[in-house]
C-alpha cells in the first residue's frame, strides 16, 4: 500500500509550550509522531519527528497559531495519506464536557468560552482545531478534555471552602492532565496495579499529581485552573491567595500583568532567572538553578504527601511527562525524600530509566510510564468517528 492509499487518524496535543502530534492507522498503530517544543519561550522552536534529532522550525516570535498550518501541511500531510478523523487535547472542559465530543460550531464556541480559565492553553487548543479545519475541511474532529478524568473526584474535594453559591457558578477544582492520567491508568493492570493506591506524577512543562484509587482519580493537585499545585516551568503552583491579592495591589489592579507573571514568568524560570527548562537547569552550575531545582523537588514531595493522605497511603508511584521520564536526578531526589513511605530507589535502574526504578527489596515500587496523550486521543477518535 502506498502512502496515498493509507487512511490515518491525526492526534494533536497543543500544550503550553509545545505541539505534540501523531498519526495512527484506523487500527491504532502509530505511523508518525513528533513534537515542536520551546514555543513562545524567546527561542526558535525546535521540531523533532519520530525520535530524529531536533531542528529549528519557524521563528522566535511565532506561536502555536503561526506554526500549526505549516506543521500540518508540510510535515504531517505528506505522511498521512487520507486523514479520516482528527482529535485534539483540550485542556479545560468545564462542567459541560465530561467525555470527548465531536467539534461543531456550538462545541467550538463552548470551548472558546472556557479560555479565561486556562489562558496558557485553551487558545492553543483552539488554534489546533482551527488550523486542522482549514487544512482538512470536512474531516470530523473530536475534542478530548484534560478535565474529564477527574470527574470521579468527590464533591468535597471538587468544591472549595467558599460560599457554595460559587461552586454552583462553576468555581470548582477541575484538575488537568487527564489524558495523560488516563493512559497511566490503562497501563496499571500490566504492572499488577489495577487495584490500590497509586500516585501518578505528570512532570512536564506543566506538572501535576493525581492520587488514583483503583485507577480512578480521587484527588489531583491542579484546581480551577492549571496554576494550582506543583511548581512548574513557568507557573508557581500553590500560592497563598493573600500573595495574589498583594501582587494585584502592587500592580495597581492590573490583573493582566499578574496573570502573565503567574502563567509565564514564575516557577523554575522565575526562580532560577535562567530557564524553565529542566534540562538547562540540571546542566547549569548556577546557585539559582540549584535553588529552583531544590524548590521543585520540595514542592513535589509535599504534594505527594497530600496525595498519599487523600487516599490513605500509597502502594506505588508513577513518574511521567518530560521531567518524570527523563530527569533521573529529580526522581532520585524525590524518592530519597519519600523513604518514609517505603521507597528505595535503585540508582542503576533509575539512571537507565527502567520501567521499575526501585530495588527488589523496596517495600513500595516506583515506575516510569511514558506519557501518551496522543494514543488516548486517537482511541477516542476511532471510537467516535469510526
Ligand atoms: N533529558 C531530559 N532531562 C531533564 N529534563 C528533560 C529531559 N527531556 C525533557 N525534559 C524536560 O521536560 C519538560 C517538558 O516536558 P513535556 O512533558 O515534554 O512538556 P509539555 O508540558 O510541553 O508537554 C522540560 O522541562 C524539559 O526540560
Ligand atoms: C494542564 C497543563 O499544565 O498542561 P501542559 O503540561 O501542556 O502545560
Ligand atoms: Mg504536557
Amino acid at each position: 500500500m502506498t502512502i496515498g492509499d493509507q487512511r490515518s487518524l491525526l492526534a494533536l496535543n497543543c500544550g503550553s509550550s509545545s505541539i505534540k502530534f501523531a498519526l495512527f492507522t484506523p487500527g491504532l498503530e502509530r505511523t508518525l509522531s513528533g513534537l515542536i517544543e520551546a514555543i513562545g519561550r524567546g527561542q526558535t522552536p525546535r521540531l523533532s519527528i519520530s525520535g530524529e534529532e531536533a531542528r529549528q522550525f519557524g521563528a522566535t516570535d511565532q506561536g502555536h497559531a503561526d506554526l500549526l498550518p505549516r506543521l500540518i501541511n508540510d510535515i504531517i500531510l505528506p505522511h498521512a495519506g487520507q486523514i479520516t478523523g482528527i482529535g485534539h487535547r483540550v485542556v479545560h472542559g468545564g462542567e459541560r464536557f465530561g467525555a470527548p465530543v465531536r467539534i461543531d460550531v456550538a462545541t467550538r464556541q463552548a470551548i472558546a468560552e472556557l479560555a479565561p480559565l486556562a489562558p496558557g492553553h485553551q487558545p492553543h487548543n483552539l488554534a489546533g482545531i482551527d488550523a486542522a479545519a482549514a487544512a482538512l475541511p470536512g474531516v470530523g474532529q473530536v475534542a478530548c478534555f484534560d478535565t474529564a478524568f477527574h470527574t470521579t473526584v468527590s464533591a468535597v474535594r471538587r468544591e472549595m471552602p467558599l460560599p457554595r453559591s460559587y461552586a454552583r457558578q462553576g468555581l470548582l477544582r477541575y484538575g488537568f492532565h487527564g489524558l495523560s492520567y488516563q493512559h497511566v491508568a490503562a497501563s496499571l493492570p500490566a504492572l499488577g496495579l489495577s487495584q490500590g493506591r497509586v500516585i501518578a506524577c505528570h512532570l512536564g512543562n506543566g506538572s501535576s499529581i493525581c492520587a488514583m484509587m483503583d485507577g480512578r482519580s480521587a484527588w489531583t493537585s491542579m484546581g480551577f485552573t492549571p496554576l494550582d499545585g506543583l511548581m512548574m516551568g513557568q507557573r508557581p503552583g500553590r500560592l497563598d491567595p493573600g500573595a495574589v491579592l498583594w501582587l494585584v495591589d502592587q500592580h495597581q489592579g492590573d490583573t493582566a500583568t499578574v496573570n502573565s507573571l503567574l502563567n509565564k514568568q514564575s516557577g523554575l524560570s522565575g526562580v532560577s532567572g535562567l530557564s524553565g527548562d529542566m534540562r538547562t537547569l540540571l546542566a547549569s552550575d548556577s546557585a539559582d538553578a540549584a535553588f529552583a531545582i531544590e524548590m521543585f523537588v520540595d514542592r513535589l514531595v509535599q504534594e505527594i504527601g497530600t496525595a498519599a493522605a487523600s487516599i490513605g497511603g500509597c502502594d506505588a508511584i508513577v513518574f511521567s511527562g518530560g521531567i518524570g521520564e527523563n530527569a533521573a536526578p529529580i526522581r532520585d531526589r524525590t524518592l530519597e525524600c519519600l523513604s518514609w513511605l517505603g521507597f528505595d530507589c535503585d540508582p542503576e535502574a533509575n539512571k537507565a530509566a527502567a520501567q521499575c526504578i526501585t530495588t527488589p527489596d523496596s517495600s513500595r515500587h516506583a515506575y516510569i510510564i511514558a506519557a501518551d496523550e496522543e494514543h488516548v486521543i486517537a482511541e477516542a477518535v476511532a471510537r467516535m468517528l469510526g
